[in-house]
């Protein structure tokens, strides 16, 4: 299978007055259709792992390839592009617009990405929130819905590009048990019946054992034994 992202010795070190290292020496292989768990204790550097393959952040040294694509000598645009049209995103706080419908949030990054007309990204959005089981809630905004649905129309909205990889920073970490489960199982269906490859940071270790694969953190790097290809 090829390689959907390939990382290679990523290393983020911030400028402070006394430098601060998030990640170091990080290499990884993400293949087509893994479900993968970044773990770890609280500041060991999965979010910021997280932001770098995602292209929310760059390194200081090491290389990334998204898609077979060296990021490298990207200028803005390519990146917002490949962000936009090779991964998505969801957090552990929905971050919908708060004055827009749950229609109009996931047709944002559709206009951005400029693909698709008026009327195939009003379809694409209907069948996106209809396949997450909300057909009769497209119309209402975020604060006319419940924190799970709200989490299912981040859930959409990062799947609206079609991108092969969606990318998830404690995905359930604000919800309850019941719409955690639900939350899971539509990422895992991602994988499964949708052929993405899902990469989520969690807390969670039961939810993590459950995936294809762990990827442990101690201190900004993968933790020896546990860089994991497939078991
Ligand atoms: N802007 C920043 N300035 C200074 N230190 C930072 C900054 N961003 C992150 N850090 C530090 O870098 C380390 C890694 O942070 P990161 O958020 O990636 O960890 P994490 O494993 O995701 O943590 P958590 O599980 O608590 O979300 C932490 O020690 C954090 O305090």
């Amino acid at each position: 299978m090829s390689a959907l992202i390939e990382a290679k010795k990523l290393t983020r070190i911030l400028k402070e007055t006394v430098p601060v290292t998030l990640v170091q020496d990080i290499s990884l292989t993400l293949a087509e259709q893994e479900f993968v768990a970044i773990t770890g204790p609280s500041g060991s550097g999965k979010s910021s792992l997280l932001y770098l393959l995602g292209l929310l952040d760059e390194p200081t040294s090491g290389t990334l390839s998204i898609g077979g694509r060296d990021t490298a000598p990207m200028d803005e645009q390519e990146r917002a592009e490949t962000r936009l049209s090779m991964l998505g995103f969801v957090f552990q706080f929905h971050f919908l617009l708060p004055e827009f419908t749950a229609r109009e949030n996931i047709e944002i990054p559709m206009r951005k990405l400029g693909r698709l007309n008026r009327s195939a990204m009003r379809r694409r959005g209907e069948e996106l929130l209809t396949s997450l089981g909300l057909a009769d809630h497209m119309d209402k905004r975020p604060d006319q819905l419940s924190g799970g649905q709200r989490q299912r129309v981040a859930v959409a909205r990062a799947l609206a590009n079609d991108p092969p990889i969606v990318l998830a920073d404690e995905p359930t970490g604000s919800l309850d048990s019941q719409n955690s489960e639900q939350v899971f199982s539509i990422l895992e269906a991602l994988v499964r019946e949708r052929g993405k490859t899902v990469v989520a940071v969690t807390h969670d270790l039961d939810m993590a054992a459950r995936m294809d694969r762990r990827i442990h953190l101690m201190d900004g790097k993968i933790e020896d034994g546990a860089t994991a290809s497939a078991e």
